[in-house]
């Protein structure tokens, strides 16, 4: 007989590990739509993990500040007198709390993973006690940290009141909180290696009134950190921006913290340096310094050396999970090296082989069983399914890693089968979140439609931005528990996950790298949240030497990509010259000293080598000249970068890419087609962009060109006979520097033909219909053209074309808003995409005036209109839900264009 089953998981978030019911239990008492019962596990995974609870984890994890409104708390975090060092914690009405246990200050430092002991039972609720004591060293309210009472506040409601002995420990290393040393350090992923660079940045931008540069990987990361630094810094003087892709980019003036991708950071360096203002900067942060060795990398190593070959009293700060030549690049630096192996939630590895589960030891830990169910058959399925349906009775959250986008999407539907239905409340989240999603420009897909109803999304490089940070933001707040992704998200924001589990050790075709492995076990943890963290690598008997190989293995040493073989050295000695950091031999070659290529392999000659030629690759393809001596004064030859050089430097290009742009645009500008948008279009669709093209599609496409389309393709350099040839099977091998050329300008000619219809308001899911693509993959094309459109835009001002810089620069906002001329302004307000703009306009509101004197009615009922198709779909519960967040929308487009109006009359 079946066991009768409640209707919904127990909640099982605050029962302490031992107390829990035993998979098997929870398993069992599960509902199931498919009467699936996987049979019980034989020996419990939980049972072998210590209970990991320390007084740390509680203490800081028991946030009384989440009443921000509590004014005694406030009060206490001034005037507390908590002290960690051994007296009682005294709760706020003068209660003495009882202790719960301590760690001794070496426990702490060797991390918690060492620590195992009983757990104190978490109290249901708890008098706001007396944290700070801001005679404490670890109170990040002590002076020595410098940061103002509204920044304690705020990192106290984020649950930060005290440092981790580890981060009061490296800030106190000598020179570094006066700013005087710089500092390279590791600590693994979520140990807490921000907030020590967030102390260092605010206390000099804040003392020194200067700025500071905060370089990150991707632009997701940049959103994130600067609507954080923002929210931190609110009700001061202080300005952050963010620097990325097509963004338009805040004059650096007004700017205290810049937070940057890497190029962008690069770029406002080689700003500072050609306009003298590098006194200006004070701080530099790099996170993820070992991306110094990888292929964007170089860029840091730029930026680096022209830090350090000015002599200028720069802090860098460089931080990094991954890390194993720490020495050599604190020296390089010239930066004191700290390292520490402390997380604060533990992290627990396993590999998973035929249901069977091993530590990293290869001791077996314990039997998943195998269920009968068919669907359940392959064993790696079996064991997904096992212990994701674990986690999930425990109230956690499991993040699936696949191999591929299509595998995400199917391990997405296999566990919906399985995963029972929520609770009414949460049901009500993701019904809002559905809305969402359907509102986003391009609706949402049906599978993840129903994914979602169960707590399950897919989340790859082929979604579109809105979809991706809806769900990333529904997963954080829990309304989702189950994320199925590719590597990207790992790389990406912040998502940890109580359990991580890979479904095989490849990503695409490959086998999973070494770096990649680390970034996404360590999601596994949720800081606050879980008392530790759990990995589980599933493999086959095939992949177990190679799995064992990747666990065990040591972290490669970073290298320089300066190498020639790699990157070498143009680019670095064109940017210096053109911003006259150095124009002699002998101060090129003294910058060529100070790079981390010249620190790892001091060989003189060698550089020396390196240098000469890069500098006649960079004298043959007159991107710098060279000045004699006056005669009087000078002793050497200077190098001064021509025009085309200054434009490759300001526009932040290679100079391979720059030669070539400027080779299409001086082209261009001699048979320019303005009747058509395609020709500018061209222009501004960059020349990176990793598009392959599908033949049959261009062909058919170049069939439908107007006349004027016809003569910009031939202007431009694309053979229809050739796209003939290719489109019936013939290949064009890249052996030759002149079929290179060709095939990069056909590449660039179908890019620009998807732009085109796109600008023409066609929508996301209709052209990527048509070229076949995915809608992510069209959307990064359009942020990648807006940013390369400002890159041109800003090698046209250099070279002084004005006229066409302005041409391009409009192009970037049609580009970025996918529509026509008439109605851009009309797309730039909140809420209002391509579609709603046109419809905006076709109903009389043409403009930002008119919208600004409507009234929320108008608008509610052109809002309704729009969603009209969708809500055919719609629940009736869910359309009044839809009909109140209409409201709200319809006021928020209002005042966002009276305030645009206004600013608009006072400009005018
Ligand atoms: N002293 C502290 N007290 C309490 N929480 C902290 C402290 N320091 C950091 N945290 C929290 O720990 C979590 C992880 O910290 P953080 O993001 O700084 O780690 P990280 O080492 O930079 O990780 P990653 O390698 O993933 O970038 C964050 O939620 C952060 O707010």
């Amino acid at each position: 007989m079946q066991p009768s089953r409640p209707k919904t998981f127990p909640d099982l978030t605050n029962v302490p590990p031992q107390k829990r019911p035993k998979l098997a239990t929870v398993v069992n008492a599960l509902p199931n739509p498919n009467d699936f019962i996987p049979p019980p596990i034989s020996q419990v995974v939980r049972d072998d993990f210590p209970p990991v609870y320390h007084e740390e984890f509680l203490q800081e994890n028991y946030d009384p500040i989440d009443n921000e409104a509590d004014p005694d708390l406030i009060h206490d975090l001034e005037f507390g007198d908590y002290n960690r060092e051994g007296e009682d914690l005294v709760a706020s009405d003068g209660e003495v709390l009882p202790e719960g246990p301590t760690m001794t200050q070496e426990q702490r430092w060797a991390g918690s993973d060492t620590l195992a002991m009983p757990p104190p039972p978490l109290p249901s609720s708890r008098p706001a006690f007396t944290p700070l004591n801001r005679s404490d060293p670890l109170n990040i309210g002590h002076p020595r940290y410098g940061l103002q009472s509204a920044l304690v506040h705020a990192y106290a409601r984020k649950g930060i009141r005290t440092l981790y002995d580890w981060q009061a420990k490296c800030l106190d290393l000598p020179g570094l909180l006066d700013g005087s040393r710089s500092v390279v350090y590791t600590a693994p992923t979520s140990g807490g290696k921000t907030m020590v660079s967030e102390i260092l940045m605010l206390k000099r931008v804040f003392e020194t009134k200067s700025k500071a540069i905060l370089v990150l990987p991707f632009v997701s990361i940049v959103t994130e950190k600067t609507r954080h630094l923002k929210s931190l810094l609110e009700g001061t003087d202080k300005v952050v921006a963010g620097y990325f892709g097509g963004e338009k980019q805040k004059a650096w003036d007004a700017v205290d913290i810049a937070v940057c991708t890497i190029e962008k950071a690069n770029s406002l360096v080689n700003t500072a340096l050609s306009e003298g203002k590098h006194d200006e900067l004070v701080v530099l942060v790099v996170d993820e310094l070992h991306m110094l060795g990888e292929d964007r990398g170089y860029i840091i190593e730029l930026m680096l050396t022209k830090l350090l070959a000015i002599n200028q009293d720069v802090q860098i700060v460089g931080m990094s999970a991954t890390l194993k030549n720490l020495p050599l690049l604190a020296h390089w630096l010239r930066a004191h090296a700290f390292t520490c192996d402390f997380r604060p939630v533990p992290l627990h590895e396993y590999i998973v082989r035929d249901n069977a589960v091993f530590d990293t030891a290869a001791k077996p830990v314990c039997n998943i069983p195998q269920a009968e169910h068919k669907a359940l058959k392959d064993t790696s399925v079996n064991a997904l399914v096992a212990l994701t349906l674990e986690t999930l009775s425990e109230g956690g959250s499991v993040l699936v890693f696949c191999s591929a986008r299509g595998t995400c999407v199917e391990t997405a539907k296999l566990l919906f089968s399985f995963v029972p239905v929520a609770q009414a409340d949460i049901i009500e989240k993701r019904i809002e979140l559905i809305q969402q999603l359907r509102d986003t420009p391009s609706g949402v897909d049906e599978i993840l439609e129903g994914c979602v109803m169960k707590g399950i999304a897919y989340h790859h490089a082929g979604l579109t931005t809105e979809e991706r940070e809806l769900l990333e933001g529904a997963y954080s707040d829990g309304v989702l528990k189950i994320l199925c992704a590719t590597a990207t998200l790992a790389a990406g924001i912040n998502l940890p996950a109580r359990r991580v589990i890979f479904r095989s050790p490849r990503m695409g075709r490959e086998f999973l790298s070494l770096a990649s492995y680390r970034q996404m076990k360590g999601r596994a943890g949720r800081a606050g949240k879980d008392p530790f963290g759990e990995s589980f690598l599933c493999c086959t008997k095939m992949d177990t030497a190679k799995v064992n190989e990747l666990i065990h293995a040591p972290l490669p040493s970073v290298e320089s990509c300066l190498k020639p073989e790699k990157r070498g050295l143009k680019r670095a000695l064109l940017e210096v010259i053109a911003t006259n950091l150095a124009s002699t031999e002998s101060a090129v070659m003294t910058y060529a000293q100070s790079t981390l290529l010249y620190s790892t392999e001091p060989d003189e000659k060698g550089m020396k080598k390196l240098v000469d030629e890069s500098l006649d690759y960079l004298l043959e393809n007159k991107l710098i000249v060279k000045e004699d001596p006056d005669g009087y004064t000078a002793v050497e030859k200077s190098y001064v970068a021509t025009g085309v050089g200054q434009a490759v430097v300001a526009s932040a290009m290679t100079p391979e890419d720059g030669l070539f742009v400027h080779a299409e645009l001086s082209r261009g500008m001699r048979t320019i087609v303005l009747d058509d948008d395609l020709h500018l279009i061209y222009h501004v669709t960059p020349v990176y962009a990793q598009c392959e093209v599908d033949w049959g599609i261009l062909r058919n496409a170049i069939e439908d060109l107007s006349e004027s389309g016809n003569r910009i393709m031939s202007s431009v350099g694309v053979s229809p006979a050739l796209v003939h040839k290719m489109a019936m099977g013939a290949t064009l091998k890249e052996d030759k520097p002149e079929n290179v050329e060709r095939l990069r300008i056909h590449k660039r000619f179908y890019a620009a033909l998807m732009l085109q219809d796109l600008i023409n308001e066609r929508s996301l899911s209709d052209v990527a219909a048509k070229f076949d693509i995915e809608r992510g993959f069209l959307q990064s094309l359009t942020n990648l053209s807006g940013g390369f459109a400002s890159m041109v835009g800003a090698f046209c001002t250099k070279l002084g074309w004005g006229t066409l810089a302005m041409l391009l620069e409009h192009f970037r906002d049609r580009l970025v808003f996918g529509v026509k001329d008439d109605v851009l302004e009309l797309a730039k307000l909140p809420y209002v995409k391509s579609a709603t703009a046109r419809m905006f306009a076709q109903n009389g509101l043409k403009n930002i005036h008119l919208v600004a004197a409507a009234s929320r009615e108008d608008i509610v009922k052109l809002l309704k209109e729009m969603r009209a198709g969708r809500d055919r779909r719609s629940s009736e519960q869910l359309r009044l839900m839809q009909d109140d967040f209409d409201k709200k929308k319809a006021d928020i487009i209002i005042d966002a264009a009276q305030r645009a109006r206004d600013i608009m009359l006072r400009e005018y």
